[in-house]
C-alpha cells in the first residue's frame, strides 16, 4: 500500500486534489469534513492520508506515508540533511511563497543585511538584550543569517500571527513566509532588500526507505 500524505485543509487541499485530478486520480474524503479520511480513485493499492501540512515533512521521514505533498519551506525547515530522507518527486506549481525577513517600515536606515548587522550591534549595546526576530522557521533562518554574518540577533518562537510581533513588542523583526506582501504591508513591515531566504512551492516528496516497486507504479501511472 503507498500511502500518500495531502493537507487536511484550505487552499492547498484543493490544489493537491485538482493536481492529482489533472493525472486522472481523483482524491477525496471520506466523510464529513471534519472526518480526515479520504479515498484515491483511479487506482489499485494507494491510500490517502490527511494531515497537517507542517507534520508531513515529519511522516515522511517516519515512514508511515510513502509519498506527500508538502511545501519545500516545511521539508527544509524540519528535516536536517532532508535530501537524505526524502526525495523531491516534482514540483507542483502552487503554493508559492518566499521566506523574508522584514523590519519595520520606520527603520529608515535598515536597507539591507550589512545595515541590520549594524544595527543589531547597537540595539544590544543600547539595550542590554539582543534585537528579536521572531519566526516559526528557526533552522532556516539561522543557517541564513550566520551564512551572512549577522549575529547579534536572538530568534523568539512565533507559531503564527508572526507579523503582528512587532506592533506586540515581542520582537523588533520577523521572518516570515510571504506571496501577495499584504500582511507586512497591513501590519507597517518592509522586506529587507536581499533575495528571499527561500522560495518555497508545493511538492510532491517521496520517503527514500520507500522506494521500490510499488511506489515506482504509482510514479508510472502519474508519468513523473
Ligand atoms: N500566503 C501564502 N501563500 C502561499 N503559500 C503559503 C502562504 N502561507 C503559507 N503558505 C505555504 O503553505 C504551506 C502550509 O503553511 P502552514 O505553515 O500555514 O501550514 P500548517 O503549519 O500545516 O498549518 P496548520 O498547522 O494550521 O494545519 C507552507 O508550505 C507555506 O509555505
Ligand atoms: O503575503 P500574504 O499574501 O499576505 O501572505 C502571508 C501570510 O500567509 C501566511 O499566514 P497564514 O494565513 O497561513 O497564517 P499563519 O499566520 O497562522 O501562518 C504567512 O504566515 C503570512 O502571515
Amino acid at each position: 500500500m503507498i500511502r500518500l500524505g495531502v493537507p487536511s485543509k484550505g487552499r492547498l487541499m484543493e490544489q493537491t486534489f485538482d493536481w492529482f485530478a489533472d493525472r486522472g486520480l481523483r482524491l477525496s474524503r471520506s466523510g464529513s469534513d471534519r472526518e480526515y479520511a479520504g479515498r484515491v480513485d483511479g487506482i489499485e493499492g494507494m491510500a490517502l492520508v490527511l494531515l497537517s501540512a507542517g507534520e508531513i515533512p515529519r511522516e515522511l521521514a517516519a515512514g508511515r506515508i510513502e509519498l506527500g505533498v508538502t511545501g519545500t519551506d516545511l521539508v527544509r525547515e524540519k528535516l536536517a540533511g532532508w535530501r537524505d530522507v526524502v526525495t523531491e518527486v516534482a514540483p507542483m506549481g502552487f503554493g508559492h511563497a518566499d521566506l523574508i525577513l522584514a523590519v519595520p517600515e520606520c527603520w529608515r536606515d535598515c536597507r539591507d543585511l550589512d545595515d541590520l548587522a549594524a544595527i543589531a550591534r547597537d540595539f544590544r549595546a543600547e539595550h542590554g538584550f539582543r534585537l528579536r526576530i521572531a519566526t516559526k522557521y528557526h533552522r532556516l533562518v539561522r543557517a541564513w543569517l550566520a551564512a551572512h554574518e549577522v549575529a547579534d540577533y536572538q530568534l523568539v518562537d512565533s507559531q503564527g500571527a508572526t507579523e503582528g510581533t512587532v506592533a506586540n513588542q515581542t520582537a523588533e523583526a520577523i521572518a516570515d513566509i510571504t506571496s501577495s506582501g499584504e500582511t507586512l504591508r497591513a501590519n507597517n513591515l518592509r522586506i529587507l532588500d536581499a533575495p528571499p531566504i527561500l522560495r518555497s512551492q508545493a511538492t510532491l516528496f517521496a520517503g527514500r526507505a520507500a522506494d521500490g516497486p510499488a511506489l515506482r507504479a504509482v510514479l508510472d501511472r502519474l508519468a513523473l
